[in-house]
């Protein structure tokens, strides 16, 4: 049996992020992956959806020049932009292994399972490890319902060789605005199902609001307060009904009803290794409830949102915890983004959270649109709500609606996280006219 200083189960952001740390530091380590190499974010996440909105951005940002320099809206030829995304996730797995195995960094290919707390099984392999991290991640919710087996998933979505006629997504989330916001740019029928009328419910409902309005314009068709319970196949499209009166008849229908953990397959319970409904439980060290087995990522059950950079960043916490036991993990401030045109955002102390404590905090309204920096690319919305410690006048929030969103909440993340002032803010010499140089404004 082969032995080792560290096991991770999980070849995605997660355990790849820690593996290469710990090997420099001369530990001998393995990571196990069931799937692509490389995990959910390069293969059938962030990257190739990023990817299929470059198409997107360019349309919209084309059309709303209309009469205004540009002649015609630039069309989404579907099949070539897919031949194009692919060109980024078809070499991921393969290489994502070989930087491993490079590296001097033990691969296994396969599903893994605890036999005990220091001995774990891929097929017929048997690994005994000092300690383990599970790395695991999320894969999509199902929605256990009659014919959910006829819904596909966001994976099946980013690999789509041709675009359906019509489709639906069922949830209003991330994944459902962006792909919505994706499918209806490249000439596609688009529905979007959700239970209540408050979709994307973490960002502020005004917000929220804006971007449906924007949606609705260019196309897409909400169904709110709607709890769909039957699926049927008919020929070539599926039927969707709520037993209340909807029946919605589409080409392809896709779950984005949230995610769920992977921690349900690992025999992580026989072993002792304590669940809940969001992920693996972990303290402040990231080590689960047995003292050698530690979790990070998706697959951890905490209040931080379940992204890349979160991964990373437990992943570098990890590397140094697991050579010297340290302090506990401390998070900074993380934005949050959904894509598309246009974008919403946040970071911070939430809009929501502040006007609770009215008498410690401000909120900064602000229209946008008419500002320089997106007249000149006559985008139809841009907006952005600026909370502010009154006593210290610095930004400990914001929300951010319009086409660069993504920009400007990475400014104003490092804002937050440097503790500046507004006054120091409005001292330093940006380039002009950019969204940097707007930053003066926003306090
Ligand atoms: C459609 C979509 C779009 C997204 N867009 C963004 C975005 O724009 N920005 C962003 O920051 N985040 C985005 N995310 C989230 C991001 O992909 C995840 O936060 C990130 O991939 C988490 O990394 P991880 O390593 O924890 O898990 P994963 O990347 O999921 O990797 C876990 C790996 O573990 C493997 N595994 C699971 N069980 C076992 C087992 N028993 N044995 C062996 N291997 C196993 C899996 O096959 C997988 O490869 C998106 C996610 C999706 C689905
Ligand atoms: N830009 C990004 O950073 C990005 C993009 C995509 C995905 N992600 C990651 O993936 C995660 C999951 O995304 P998601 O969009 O699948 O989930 P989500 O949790 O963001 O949203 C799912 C939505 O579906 C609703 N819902 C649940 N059951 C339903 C039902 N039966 N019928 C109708 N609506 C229902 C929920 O109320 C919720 O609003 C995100 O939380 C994030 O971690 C991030």
């Amino acid at each position: 049996m082969k032995k080792y200083d560290v096991v991770i189960i999980g070849g995605g952001p997660a355990g790849l992020g820690l593996a290469y740390p710990l090997k420099s530091n001369g530990q001998k380590v393995a990571v196990v992956e069931e799937n692509l190499w490389g995990g959910t974010c390069p293969n059938r996440g962030c990257d190739p959806k990023k990817v299929l909105l470059s198409a997107v951005e360019a349309k919209r940002k084309g059309e709303y020049l209309v009469e205004k320099g540009i002649q015609d809206t630039p069309a989404i030829k579907w099949d070539d932009l897919m031949k194009f995304e692919k060109t980024f996730t078809a070499p991921v797995s393969v290489g994502s292994k070989q930087g491993l195995v490079n590296a001097g960094i033990d691969v296994f290919d396969g599903h893994a399972e605890f036999e005990s707390a220091n001995i774990l099984s891929v097929g017929s392999d048997k690994i005994e490890s000092d300690r383990f991290v599970v790395a695991t991640g999320q894969r999509p919710g199902r929605l256990n319902i009659d014919g959910d087996e006829l819904l596909q998933t966001s994976t099946d979505f980013l690999s789509m060789d041709h675009l359906p006629k019509s489709l639906v997504f069922v949830g209003g989330g991330y994944i459902a605005f962006e792909f919505a916001a994706i499918a209806v740019a490249a000439g596609a029928e688009v529905h979007l199902i959700h239970h209540n009328d408050r979709p994307l419910k973490g960002f502020p409902k005004d917000g929220v609001d804006e971007l449906i309005d924007q949606l609705k314009k260019q196309g897409v068709q909400f169904h709110f307060n709607v709890n769909i319970n039957k699926i049927i196949k008919d020929n070539s499209e599926i039927e969707l009904s709520d037993g209340q009166g909807l029946e919605l008849k589409v080409e392809k229908g896709f779950v984005t009803a949230g995610r769920r953990p992977n921690d349900d397959t690992l025999n992580l319970n026989q072993i002792g290794v304590e669940t809940d409904q969001h992920g693996i439980k972990v303290n402040d060290h990231l080590q689960t409830t047995v003292e050698n087995i530690y979790a990070m990522g998706d697959v951890v059950s905490r209040k931080q949102p379940k992204l890349t950079p979160v991964s990373g960043f437990e992943a570098q916490y990890l590397s140094n915890e697991l050579l010297k036991y340290g302090d506990g993990i401390t998070y900074p401030a993380i934005p949050t983004l959904v894509y598309g045109m246009p974008k919403l955002a946040q970071v911070g102390l939430s809009v929501e959270e502040a006007q609770k404590q009215a008498d410690k905090y401000d909120i900064n309204k602000l229209d946008m649109t008419g500002w320089f920096s997106y007249k000149r690319t006559n985008e139809p919305v841009s907006k952005a709500e600026v909370v502010i410690e009154k006593e210290s006048n610095r930004i400990v929030g914001a929300f951010v609606i319009s086409s660069e969103a993504d920009t400007v909440i990475n400014y104003l993340t490092m804002i937050i996280n440097a503790k500046a002032t507004m006054s120091e803010v409005q001292s330093q010499i940006f380039a002009y006219p950019t969204e940097a140089s707007d930053l003066e404004y926003f306090g």
